[in-house]
């Protein structure tokens, strides 16, 4: 930040030399939202250790600590936290621009006696969450409004209920739902109506976590109806959650051997996740990179072709601004499909990539579910962030192979990897001749 508070560019490192680094990666965003709201319902307190603190993780402490909550951190370690549930009270809830906030958190404010405001940055404030208001609505919801800001009114229980909705737009509208459903008198019922619901990984998280509390829940995988989901009312177990780190954080890392034809190890890699950030394995092996899961350890080497992919990423659509990097850099075309749901994202993503690609001299053009780029040579210029954080870890990427690109605002990846630059430049210099390799 310069002194007239304007946010300086950052000019991304070009590497000049194959990276050669083991990078460590803290906690996943998506599995610490999702402990603390089932913690937050529990019957007792849990703990959650290897909590990603970040912007979006410590907005949702916050909204949760307003709504009566007691969440203290380890005096010695604040990635160790102690969730303490209690009668859920109104206040106002920022959700920043976090979609895990803004669709996890108001069925549990729901819940809460009292009235409880909500609102979020100004791109929040157009990201979809008329679906899950409507949903909480016809559940027996009292709420003023079809997107940010908005104000519900509890009374301290929530009736529950079947209720049909269009999940297309994001899978966190079937999550956010299910999350709190166990404490609404009759539970949930979800009937998805509409195109196929994206991010199908992120729905299984949010089952496999339930039921690891002991909540009982049906899906179509478990017997029950296609495109529906019931979480049955009952107690909520207390659990000693320890989390995976963020996979999808782990991508930029990995992409950085592959585009300078080094070596990147990424330690405590799960055996079996429900991350969508797993998935990249395959991506990688299909752009040419060697790919190795060895005692916990995933290995990528860059390869000497970079290919181009075609590819479906309907259920990772998280991953798109990596890859959308990467085929930016590669030597054969790239279709990405599978991903309108972006438009609806931190930013307008199908846009902003197309756009920066362009704007460095590579040819990208928007379909009407992804994105087309070809291969070009790109030149020095300004990246643009949007307050993404993966734009902005994407314009890292590119940085990495063409000198002079520089990211307008870098300090947005704090959403959910703080000290992103300090990580990228410790892989850097653990990767010079005379750097301290690791
Ligand atoms: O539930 C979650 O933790 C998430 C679900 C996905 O959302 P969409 O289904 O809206 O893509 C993903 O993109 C987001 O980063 C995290
Ligand atoms: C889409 C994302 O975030 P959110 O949880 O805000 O939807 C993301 O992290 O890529």
């Amino acid at each position: 930040m310069r002194e007239d508070g304007r946010v300086s560019n950052w000019t991304a490192p070009a590497a000049v030399a194959p990276v050669d680094a083991t990078v460590t990666l803290p906690g996943s965003k998506s599995i610490t939202n999702r402990a603390l709201i089932i913690a937050s319902l529990a019957t007792g307190s849990s703990t959650i250790t290897g909590a990603l603190r970040s912007r979006d993780t410590d907005l949702m402490i916050d909204a949760l600590t307003t709504l009566g909550i007691d969440i203290e951190a380890a005096e010695d370690d604040r990635t160790s936290l102690r969730v303490t549930p209690a009668p859920l009270r109104g206040g106002a809830v920022d959700c920043g621009l976090a979609g895990t906030v803004m669709r996890f958190v108001p069925p549990l404010a729901a819940l809460a006696a009292g009235e409880v405001s909500f609102d979020g940055d100004e791109q929040a404030r157009i990201r979809p969450l008329d679906t899950i208001l409507d949903a909480l609505r016809a559940v027996g919801a009292e709420i003023d409004g079809s997107a940010l800001p908005f104000t519900m009114r509890g009374t301290g229980s929530l009736r529950g209920g079947s209720v049909e909705i269009d999940a297309s737009g994001s899978s966190q509208f079937v999550s956010g739902l299910m999350l709190s459903a166990a404490a609404f008198d009759e539970g949930i019922e979800i009937h998805h109506i509409g195109k196929p619901v994206p991010s199908m990984p992120h729905i299984d998280m949010t089952v496999e976590m339930l039921r690891r509390a002991g909540v009982r829940v049906d899906t179509p995988e478990s017997g029950g109806d296609a495109n529906t989901w019931r979480v049955h009312p009952g107690p909520v177990a207390p659990i000693d959650w320890t989390i995976e780190p963020d996979l999808s954080n782990a991508t930029p890392f990995l992409a950085a051997a592959v585009v300078t034809k080094g070596r990147v190890r990424v330690p405590n890699w799960p055996e079996s996740t429900t991350q969508p950030g797993d998935a990249f394995r395959e991506i990688l092996t299909l752009m040419g990179a060697r790919v190795d899961l060895t005692a916990g350890i995933l290995t990528v080497e860059g390869p000497d072709t970079l290919r181009g992919i075609d590819f479906d990423l309907h259920d990772i659509g998280e991953l798109t601004p990596t890859v959308a990097a990467l085929a930016a850099l590669a030597e054969g075309p790239s279709i990405l499909r599978g991903i309108a749901h972006l438009r609806g994202h931190e930013t307008d993503r199908l846009a902003a990539l197309t756009t920066e690609i362009v704007r460095l001299g590579g040819r990208a053009v928007e379909t009407d579910d992804g994105i087309r780029i070809d291969p070009a040579p790109l030149h020095a210029g300004v990246w643009h962030s949007y307050a993404d954080h993966r734009m902005a870890t994407a314009g890292a990427i590119v940085g990495l192979r063409v000198p002079g690109v520089e990211v307008d605002d870098i300090g947005t990846t704090a959403k959910t990897l703080p000290g992103f630059e300090t990580l990228w430049d410790a892989m850097l210099s653990a990767s010079t001749p005379s750097g301290v390799g690791s």
